[in-house]
Parts: structure tokens; C-alpha cells; sequence
């Protein structure tokens, strides 16, 4: 059985991730499990729990860490953020690809332990831009979003640990880029496109 594919899409806050993600999940050939992280940050106006996090207390998060359920975690911006582990096991055994959506000290940190997956670094074409999605979402105040812009700079000097840098210039042209990354990603994990596995053992019968 083929076995799925760990994608890390990782960068800045505001870059872009998930205006990136939720469009490559539109793509009709796109069949990705999004793994929901864990966080204390509150939640903004339509986040639901459950689907675009759980959003849980610092006790029950400090509690899942000491427990070892989390693949990894890392504070960020005054808030816990993780990935709970088991879901990413039972996922990738199933055969299914998992979709990570993370911070940079947490991609490094999955990385270690599973080297294996596709670690994407999401980059903006400069800095200005970065500041002016974060002010155009709309959902930070001032402060956070300075505090933001500041963790990204340190966060782009970690490009090179990654596999792959994407510029986010344009949303479709990010997706294209990303599409073509998984491809590759597939044949490196299964030695064969997947699609072509069924075939090759009904020849073998
Ligand atoms: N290619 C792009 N060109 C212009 N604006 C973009 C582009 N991609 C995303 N945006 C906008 O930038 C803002 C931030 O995007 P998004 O929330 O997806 O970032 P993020 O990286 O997921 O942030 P965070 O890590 O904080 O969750 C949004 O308002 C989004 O519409
Ligand atoms: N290390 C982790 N980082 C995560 C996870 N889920 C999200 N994030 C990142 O945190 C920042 C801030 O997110 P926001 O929703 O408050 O804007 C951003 O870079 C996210 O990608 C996680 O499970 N682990």
C-alpha cells in the first residue's frame, strides 16, 4: 500500500499559508488531511473550534505536552501553538498525505523527527508586503502585528533549512509551485507516482 506524504507548509505570519492552503484544497486532483494544531490563542471572529483550531487553555495544552501528544509545539507571539502527534501517525500509515500548516521553529522541530516529509518555506516578495497583508487581514493590533513582522525576520534567515521556498506573489501561482513540489515529493516517498501503483500490480497478477 502507498504509503501518504507529510507536507510542511511553513513562513511568516501573514505570508499567506492559509489563503495559499485553502485554495490548493480547491484543486480537483488535491486529496491532503489538513492536521488541525492545538493553541491558547483566543479565537477571532468565525473560527470555529475544531476545524480551524481547538482552542484549548494553557493548563490542558502544558498537560498534552507533558503527556507527549504533541509532535511538536512552540510559543509564539505570547500563545502555545502544536500539532497533536497521533492524528499525523495514524494519517500517514493509512496512506493518506498530511497537510501541516506551522510556525517556523515548529517545522524545524517535525523535521527532525521526520525528515522524510516535503518542508516547504512559503516566503512574501519582500518585507513591505509582509506588513501590508497583516494590516489588510485586519485581525492584529498594531503591536502584535509589529511583534509579527519582527519574528519574521528572524524567521526567513531559516529558509535554508528547508527543502523548498515558494514565493507567495500570486495565490494561484503559489498552488501551481506547491502542486509540482508534491509531485516530486510522491515519487521520492513511493518510488512510483502513485497513480500508476494500481496498474503495475494488475500487470504483475
Ligand atoms: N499572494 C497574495 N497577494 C496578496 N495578498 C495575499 C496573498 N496571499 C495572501 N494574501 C492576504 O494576506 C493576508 C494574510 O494571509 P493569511 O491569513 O493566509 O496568512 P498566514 O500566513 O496564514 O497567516 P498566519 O500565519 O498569521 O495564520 C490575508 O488578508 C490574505 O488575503
Ligand atoms: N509551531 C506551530 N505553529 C503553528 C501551528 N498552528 C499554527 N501555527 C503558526 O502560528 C502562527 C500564528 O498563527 P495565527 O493563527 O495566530 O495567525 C502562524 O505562523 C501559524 O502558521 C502549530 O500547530 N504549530
Amino acid at each position: 500500500m502507498k504509503r501518504g506524504v507529510l507536507i510542511v507548509l511553513s513562513g511568516p505570519s501573514g505570508v499567506g499559508k492559509g489563503t495559499v492552503r485553502k485554495a490548493l484544497f480547491e484543486e480537483p486532483d488535491i486529496d491532503f488531511t489538513y492536521s488541525i494544531s492545538m493553541t491558547t490563542r483566543s479565537p477571532r471572529s468565525g473560527e470555529i473550534d475544531g476545524e480551524d483550531y481547538f482552542f484549548v487553555s494553557r493548563e490542558i495544552f502544558e498537560q498534552n505536552i507533558q503527556d507527549d501528544n504533541m509532535l511538536e509545539y512552540a510559543e509564539y507571539v505570547g500563545n502555545y501553538y502544536g500539532t497533536p502527534k497521533s492524528f499525523i501517525d495514524q494519517t500517514l500509515a493509512s496512506g493518506h498525505d498530511v497537510f501541516l500548516e506551522i510556525d517556523v521553529q515548529g517545522a524545524l522541530q517535525v523535521k527532525e523527527k521526520m525528515p522524510e516529509g516535503a518542508y516547504i518555506f512559503l516566503t512574501p516578495p519582500d518585507l513591505e508586503a509582509l506588513k501590508a497583508r497583516l494590516v489588510g487581514r485586519g485581525t492584529d493590533a498594531p503591536d502584535v502585528i509589529e511583534r509579527r513582522v519582527g519574528a519574521a525576520t528572524s524567521e526567513i534567515r531559516m529558509m535554508a533549512n528547508y527543502d523548498y521556498a515558494v514565493v507567495n506573489d500570486e495565490v494561484a501561482l503559489a498552488v501551481r509551485r506547491i502542486k509540482d513540489i508534491v509531485k516530486v515529493e510522491r515519487l521520492r516517498v513511493n518510488r512510483v507516482l502513485p497513480e500508476y501503483i494500481e496498474m503495475i500490480e494488475e500487470l504483475e497478477k
